[in-house]
């Protein structure tokens, strides 16, 4: 039985949102691909959609504004005062990418220094890491990189997809926002981060960068999928049903119809 209320209707993706910048992405295609989207259409997402909860984690200096955004995007709401997070706390958004349900648990950890080895405690099993600097404040970028190194001490690095955030735009001047963004943009290059720029005051991109990250989330996850079946299609034995049959699969099964 289904005791989950509908994903909002604002949490629905039928396309691939894009990239904030193509020098720094994580890829620059228009669309899903192929693979996910056939996946998608013939139900063959296999955990993606039914069990699994992808863990996203938020790291940066304090104060950068990590409660903010994550407030900005899951409850609309903002708050100009400071109040430091203890250790950490968490935030779940459920979506429909492409008709198969897909959730996000968005991990908010404490920039405090005195919070920092409490906070790194749920640093493990993220599947996208975002690093939050303050585009007014240049120590706040290049105290990314050992953020970084810490979270990825716990993960993966070769499956974790990474996220490079420049937050409080609306303080930054034209003039101001374009020289940040230039070493933002190298930052987010060597450390193969997709770069965004938000406001969670005024809310500029803050939706289109969550969307960003449960896309690229999804795809990933669909695609390892695919790799798992695949690499168990040939030659492996099967248990159908509950009769402990067994069924051995070869070459000539017949690969799905769209699946490119
Ligand atoms: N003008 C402006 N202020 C912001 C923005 N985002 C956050 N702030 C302010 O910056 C301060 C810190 O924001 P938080 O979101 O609490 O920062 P944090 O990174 O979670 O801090 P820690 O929990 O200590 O790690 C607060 O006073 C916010 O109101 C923004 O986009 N624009």
């Amino acid at each position: 039985m289904n005791i989950l209320a509908p994903v909002r209707r604002d949490r629905v993706l039928a396309e691939l949102p894009q990239c904030l910048r193509k020098e720094a992405a994580l890829h620059v295609h228009k669309d899903f691909h192929p693979r996910v989207t056939c996946a998608c259409q013939e139900h063959r997402t296999g955990t993606v959609g039914r069990f699994k909860i992808s863990k996203v984690i938020v790291v940066g200096d304090l104060s950068v504004g990590k409660t903010c955004l994550i407030n900005r995007f899951c409850k609309d709401t903002f708050d100009k005062n400071y109040k430091a997070t203890i250790g950490v706390d968490f935030e779940m958004e459920r979506f429909e990418v492409l008709g198969v349900p897909f959730s996000l648990q968005l991990w908010d950890t404490a920039g405090q220094e005195r919070f920092k080895c409490i906070a790194s405690t749920y640093y493990r099993g993220a599947q996208a890491i975002i690093i939050v600097f303050n585009l007014n404040d240049v120590a706040s970028l290049e105290h990314t990189k050992q953020w970084l190194a810490d979270a990825l001490k716990e993960n993966d690095p070769s499956s974790v997809l990474l996220f490079l955030v420049g937050s409080k735009k609306d303080l930054s001047t034209p003039a101001q926002y374009v020289l940040m963004e230039k070493d933002a943009l190298k930052v987010a290059q060597e450390i193969k981060a997709e770069y965004w720029a938000v406001s969670s005051l005024t809310g500029e991109n803050v939706r289109e960068f969550f969307f960003r990250v449960a896309a690229l989330t999804f795809e990933a996850n669909v695609l390892a999928e695919l790799e798992k079946s695949g690499a168990r299609r040939i030659g492996d034995v099967v248990r159908i049903n509950s009769d402990d049959s067994n069924l051995y699969l070869t070459t000539s099964k017949k690969k799905p119809t769209c699946c490119p």
